[in-house]
């Protein structure tokens, strides 16, 4: 039977030519032509139709679809913040001399030259023998005439007398080091050229890319390294942003908090909330700090806003930006550099996000600063060891020594070989393989192994800081000055009607952040130090002045929990659920858990009471003797277990956890192996609150249970 053929015009088309967008692929092997490659060529390639009176009958693709005459707009494009075209200036150079001796020879014809920029050719700075078109300018009567006004040089002095004292002062005052045109000598020494690996974060495309960042923000939030951060702040870029855009407002925050005493935050925080408002921060995914209080304030702006990132290579912009989100929407390395464009990143609704790749501001920073700031990549620098002694200088001496196990060292080389001789770093005969065991130094330098930090002005804790309100949020003190004198400065002057309404926005803007910033408060108390400082760096500090009640911990957790509900409800992400809550509870079940809820509680109650008689001791990071802590620890376990095995008396639960809970009820001096034990029965059991306060668990939300099937069903389905 023959089968009935299909009458309709179908739209794909069966050729297999290379121009039919629809062709079977495979044919051609891995080299055939794309879709949108064969689409594009037949653009290229189309014919605009018309009748035998001009008039079109078939307008070309994409012209078609609004009628003649209508005004439209182009759509913006991302591309075109891309960057331009540009030629350098030994390649013009080049090109200019080999076109010349083209040109001169008789022999030789330059083709297509409309093809060619020869523009570049004519395009040179005229020669200072070159005619002078005065008459260009001038009317013949004013240059040559009988009227001929005569140009005469403007002096500042009116007698010859000034004149000579002028010069006797100014002869005076020569240096020799700023006369840039003083020839001299050449002594056959010269400065070598700095490696290309020292300018990273200086290049123009980094510079274009921070221009778009900053353009395309309303608030701009310079990250700095907590560690030194005089010395990756760029004070080019605030006084750029304040000459030309003063309506952007700038926020520092102050990175890296964990790896410095928290005084030193402290005090970093006053002395830069006198320029502009600070934030202290960690970024960390799973133990931050400061993330709530920062989207407190992004989200007091009120409207929608753009947050560009701007800071030097490393200080972790990206990180910071990671943390806000609670998820890895950037990337992340102990590199620098490792963010190479602009990226966009939805926080809420009505806060974007911009990354931006580090910016380094050319200065006098010699070699061994760049390298130390964590500007360069560490792999990339050719001598390494150069830079340890500067390593040696700037950290404690008794850091090192922990660090790394060497008690003493004469020298920078002494060291490196000591080092290398310990962690087995050698080369063939048995050298130690310095440049390996600097590079390892060097990176744990820019990761902060090695404990460091600039000490902030104002000296050991003097009686004037000890009065200065620390937590105090910023006055803007510089800035508010400034803008005021500003604004007097055009007063005076004059200024138009919408002059005066700059002014006044302004002067509501000012008002508007230092209202935003009155409400939010850090409690640095709860930044957790990782680095062991010794007592001498751990400064005493006020607790009373930290301890906050209106912003305190428990509020400050609400508040990430809902930021960060509210920014997963908004984005409409479908986020994995991480809490692994078992079926709903009995009622004896949730009467135990009360119980075992309370007890635990009081226990936590007793270790805040020994906490804060240790604060009393006035120490900025506290350290509890290892005995002690494992004495409570263990106590508190074997509370909690005794605890847990009444309640799983009540409850029937999985066959495997019963059985290692039925086990006596352990002796009061355990072995580690019974510790470790215990402590994985405690992580298994994640019934009740504390496991919330102790996880970062995505979805907080405590009324909702899922039951444990029905989450194995929907990670099945993915
Ligand atoms: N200890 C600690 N390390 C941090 C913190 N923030 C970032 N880091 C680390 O610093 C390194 C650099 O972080 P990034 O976020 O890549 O820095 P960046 O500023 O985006 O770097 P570029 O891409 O070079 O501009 C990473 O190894 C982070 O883990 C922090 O608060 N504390």
């Amino acid at each position: 039977m023959v089968k009935p053929k299909f009458k309709g015009k179908s739209s794909i088309n069966p050729s297999n030519s290379s121009s039919n967008p629809d062709r079977v692929k495979g044919a051609g092997g891995n080299n055939m032509r794309d879709r949108a490659t064969i689409k594009r060529l037949n653009m290229y390639r189309q014919k605009q139709r018309c009748n035998s009176r001009g008039k079109v009958i078939k307008p070309l693709q994409y012209q078609n679809t609004v009628a003649s005459g209508t005004v439209a707009r182009v759509e913006p494009n991302i591309k075109w913040f891309a960057n331009t075209r540009v030629i350098k200036q030994s390649s013009l150079q080049k090109f200019q001399e080999e076109m010349n001796a083209v040109k001169k020879d008789p022999y030789r014809v330059v083709m297509r030259q409309t093809k060619l920029p020869m523009s570049l050719l004519h395009d040179r700075i005229k020669a200072h023998n070159s005619k002078v078109h005065i008459l260009d300018t001038e009317t013949f009567e004013t240059t040559f005439g009988p009227k001929a006004q005569r140009k005469r040089p403007i002096l500042s002095v009116g007698e010859l007398k000034d004149f000579a004292e002028q010069a006797e002062v100014s002869a005076q005052s020569y240096s020799a080091d700023k006369d840039r045109d003083l020839v001299s000598e050449d002594s056959g020494v010269k400065e070598e050229a700095r490696e290309e690996i020292f300018k990273k974060g200086q290049s123009k495309r980094i510079w274009g890319e921070l221009y778009k960042v900053i353009d395309s923000s309303d608030v701009i939030i310079q990250v700095l390294d907590a560690r030194d951060p005089m010395g990756t702040r760029s004070q080019s870029i605030e006084s750029y942003l304040k000459k030309e855009k003063p309506w952007k407002h700038l926020i520092f925050v102050l990175n890296k908090c964990d790896l410095i005493p928290t005084w030193v935050t402290k005090r970093w925080v006053a002395v830069l909330s006198q320029e502009h408002p600070t934030l202290a921060f960690h970024a960390s995914l799973t133990n931050s700090f400061g993330k709530g209080s920062l989207i407190q304030l992004l989200r007091q702006f009120g409207k929608q806003i753009s947050v560009g990132f701007i800071g030097y290579p490393n200080v972790g912009k990206s990180s910071v930006i990671n943390t806000l989100r609670s998820k890895k929407v950037c990337n992340v390395a102990p590199l620098a550099g490792e963010t190479k464009v602009w990226q966009y990143i939805t926080l809420m609704r009505r806060i974007f996000l911009i990354d931006c790749p580090g910016v380094v501001y050319p200065s006098d920073d010699s070699e061994t600063d760049i390298v130390l700031k964590g500007v360069v990549q560490v792999e990339k620098i050719r001598n390494p060891e150069d830079h340890i002694g500067a390593v040696l200088e700037r950290a404690k001496a008794e850091y090192i020594q922990k660090t790394y196990r060497i008690p003493s060292w004469s020298s920078a080389e002494d060291f490196l070989e000591k080092l290398a001789f310990r962690t087995g770093k050698l080369l063939k005969g048995g050298e130690p393989d310095l440049s390996t065991v600097s590079k390892m130094v060097l990176n744990d330098w820019q990761r902060g192994r090695i404990p460091f930090f600039v000490k902030p002005p104002g000296g050991e804790m003097d009686e004037e800081n000890k009065a200065q309100p620390m937590l105090e949020m910023p006055e803007m003190e510089t800035e508010k000055e400034e803008l005021g004198n500003r604004l007097e400065a055009q007063d005076v002057e004059g200024a138009s009607s919408s002059q005066l309404e700059d002014q006044k926005l302004l002067r509501q803007k000012m008002e508007e952040i230092q209202n935003i910033f009155s409400n939010v408060k850090q409690n640095f108390g709860k930044i957790n130090v990782a680095p062991e400082f010794s007592e001498e760096d751990l400064v005493p500090v006020e607790i009373p002045d930290i301890l906050d009640p209106s912003w305190s911990e428990d509020e400050q957790d609400e508040e990430n929990e809902e930021d960060e509900e509210k920014v997963e409800e908004q984005i409409g992400e479908q986020q994995e659920e991480e809490s692994t809550v078992s079926g709903s509870p009995t009622k004896a079940e949730k009467r135990s858990t009360r119980e075992v809820n309370e007890e635990i509680d009081e226990k936590i109650a007793k270790l805040k009471h020994f906490l804060d008689r240790a604060k009393s001791k006035h120490f900025s990071a506290i350290r509890i003797p290892k005995g002690l802590s494992e004495k409570v620890f263990n106590e508190t376990i074997a509370k909690q277990n005794g605890a847990k095995n009444e309640q799983q008396k009540a409850v029937n639960v999985g066959k495997k956890r019963k059985a290692l809970e039925d086990e006596p009820a352990p002796p009061s001096k355990l072995t580690s192996k019974e510790k470790r034990r215990l402590e994985r029965a405690q992580k298994v059991k994640k019934v009740g609150v504390r496991y919330y306060e102790t996880h970062n668990v995505k979805n907080k939300n405590k009324n909702r249970k899922m039951p444990t099937d029905g989450k194995k069903a929907k990670r099945a389905k993915r």
